[in-house]
């Protein structure tokens, strides 16, 4: 887990097809895709998994499907990423066992500590700052939320991969790493650049250029 430094997850957009998408990112060198397909019917998810499951393998990247614990089981995905309004996660890790990543969301550090003793695997931390991306959004942490939360685990003994989330830019990249995370994920910025493959090079070229470790 360590080794992946950047998720790139999907929106809808009239630009792009959810598997296009995932290409270009992939074609910038993404190596972490979150097939995330808000409100769509479940066939509809499962046809868009098969085949940016099957892209993902291509590329060598790792494949998580947003929310659907029961289509990672059927389809082999790598695994899973789950927030407060789904399955909760130790539900998921009876259903998935040990050998699926699951992934929880936290904007403070009690759901931190919830999502570590149910067994997740990293933490989806944010939003960092506004973003359309996402309905219903937690409050806002910038950097300071995240150095406190990130300071409170560090006290805590608790080292849990933390990617941060939410209306995050390539200018954004060296701060927010500098708050200790271990990673960044994000969509529009990736979807709204001219070109999306060179602007996947380049946060990940922030993203090693800003290596904390
Ligand atoms: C990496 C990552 N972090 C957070 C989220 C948000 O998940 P959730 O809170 O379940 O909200 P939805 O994405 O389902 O709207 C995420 N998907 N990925
Ligand atoms: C899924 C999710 N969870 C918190 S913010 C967010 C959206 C991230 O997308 P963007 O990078 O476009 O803000
Ligand atoms: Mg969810």
């Amino acid at each position: 887990m360590n080794a992946i430094k950047f998720q790139f997850i999907t929106h809808f957009t009239e630009r792009y097809s959810y598997f296009d998408s995932a290409r270009l990112a992939l074609e910038g060198g993404c190596r972490w895709i979150q097939l995330r397909m808000k409100d769509a019917p479940a066939e509809v998810v499962e046809a868009e998994a098969v085949r940016i499951m099957q892209l993902c393998k291509e590329y060598g990247a790792t494949f998580i499907i947003d929310d659907h614990v029961e289509l990672v089981k059927k389809l082999g995905a790598d695994g899973v990423h789950l927030g407060k309004n789904d399955m909760p996660i130790a539900n998921a890790r009876k259903i998935l066992g040990k050998n699926f990543i699951i992934g929880g969301t936290a904007n403070t550090f009690d759901d931190v500590c919830m999502h570590v003793n149910s067994g997740a695997d990293y933490i989806g931390m944010g939003p960092f700052r506004y973003t359309t991306t996402k309905k219903n959004l937690s409050p806002v942490l910038g950097l300071q939320g995240y150095k406190g939360i990130l300071g409170q685990m560090a006290a805590k003994g608790i080292s849990v991969p933390v990617v941060a989330i939410g209306g995050i830019t390539a200018d954004d990249i060296e701060d927010v790493m500098q708050t200790g995370v271990s990673g960044i994920a994000l969509s529009g910025t990736i979807l709204r650049a001219t070109d999306p493959v060179s602007e996947t090079r380049q946060i990940l070229q922030k993203i090693d250029n800003s290596n904390t470790y």
